[in-house]
C-alpha cells in the first residue's frame, strides 16, 4: 500500500497546477497528470514536475490499435514518469504492445513506469453499462474480467473503484495493483462519479493506491484536505 493518497492536478494550464502546488512547497506528492493538463501543455508539465521531485501518474487512458499504443508508450516511456495507463477495453494484444512500447523506450538502467489498465470508469454505473457498451453481466464481473485480461497482458495492475478492489485481489494476487480513484469523504459531494468509497474503505477493502482530486483541489484549505485524506488513508484519523 502507498501511503500518500495521489492527487489528481486537474487543472487546464501549467500556472494553476504551480498556484495549487506552492502551499504544499517541501512536500514530495505522487500527483497524477490528466488529459486535461497533458493535452493542453505536454512534456513541459512533467519536467516542471520531476525538478520538484513528485512522482507522476501519466493518466492518459490510451486506447487504439495495438501498434499506435505500443510506438506512442516507447514515446511516453522516455518522459520518466512513474506510472501510466491503457483501457483495457483496447484488448489483450494492444496492453501487451503497451508493455513492450514502455520497456523499449525506458532508458538504460532506468525504470519501466507501472503500466495500469483502466477497467470500467469509476464514473460508470451498471445501468449506464448495459445501455452504452450493451454489456449484460453485473459491473463487478466485467471489471474482474478486464482485471484478468490486463493480467494476461503482463500489465501490473489496474484502475477500478474501491468496491471490486477486493474481489481483483482475490482472483489476482495482493501484488497486482488497484488504484482507485473515485474517492470521497463521508460527508462530501459525489459529483460525477458513481462507485465511490471513502479512503478509511479504500485501505480496509485493499486499494494499493488512492487518487483523489476534487475533494482537495476544491477545498477551501487543500494543504489541510489532503493531510485529512492521508491520515484517513493510513488508518491515523477516524
Ligand atoms: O475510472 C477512473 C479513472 C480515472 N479517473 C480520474 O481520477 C480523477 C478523479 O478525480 P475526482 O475529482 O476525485 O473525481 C480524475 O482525474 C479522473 O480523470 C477516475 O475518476 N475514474
Amino acid at each position: 500500500m502507498e501511503k500518500e493518497p495521489i492527487i489528481a492536478l486537474d487543472f487546464p494550464t501549467w500556472e494553476e497546477a504551480e498556484q495549487f502546488l506552492a502551499p504544499f512547497e517541501g512536500e514530495e506528492l505522487y500527483v497524477k497528470v490528466g488529459m486535461e493538463l497533458y493535452l493542453q501543455n505536454g512534456p513541459f508539465i512533467i519536467e516542471q514536475l520531476k525538478k520538484r521531485n513528485h512522482r507522476i501518474f501519466l493518466d492518459l487512458k490510451l486506447h487504439d490499435i495495438p501498434n499506435t499504443v505500443g510506438q506512442a508508450m516507447k514515446g511516453l516511456a522516455a518522459l520518466g514518469v512513474d506510472m501510466i495507463n491503457v483501457h483495457a477495453a483496447g484488448g489483450v494484444d494492444m496492453m501487451k504492445r503497451a508493455v513492450e512500447g514502455l520497456q523499449a523506450g525506458t532508458k538504460e538502467g532506468g525504470k519501466r513506469p507501472i503500466l495500469l489498465a483502466v477497467t470500467q470508469l469509476t464514473s460508470t454505473s451498471q445501468e449506464a453499462m448495459q445501455a452504452d457498451q450493451l454489456i449484460q453481466v453485473p459491473l463487478k464481473e466485467s471489471v474482474l474480467h478486464y482485471a484478468q485480461k490486463a493480467k494476461e497482458a503482463g500489465c501490473d495492475g489496474v484502475v477500478c473503484s474501491v468496491l471490486e478492489a477486493g474481489a481483483i485481489r482475490d482472483a489476482c494476487g495482493e501484488d497486482f495493483y488497484k488504484v482507485t480513484p473515485g474517492i470521497r469523504l463521508k460527508d462530501g459531494q459525489a459529483d460525477d462519479q458513481k462507485r465511490v468509497a471513502d479512503p478509511a474503505e479504500a485501505r480496509e477493502i485493499g486499494s494499493t493506491m488512492i487518487v483523489v482530486g476534487r475533494p482537495i483541489t476544491k477545498a477551501a484549505d487543500p494543504v489541510a484536505a489532503y493531510h485529512h485524506v492521508k491520515a484517513l488513508w493510513g488508518g491515523q484519523a477516524e
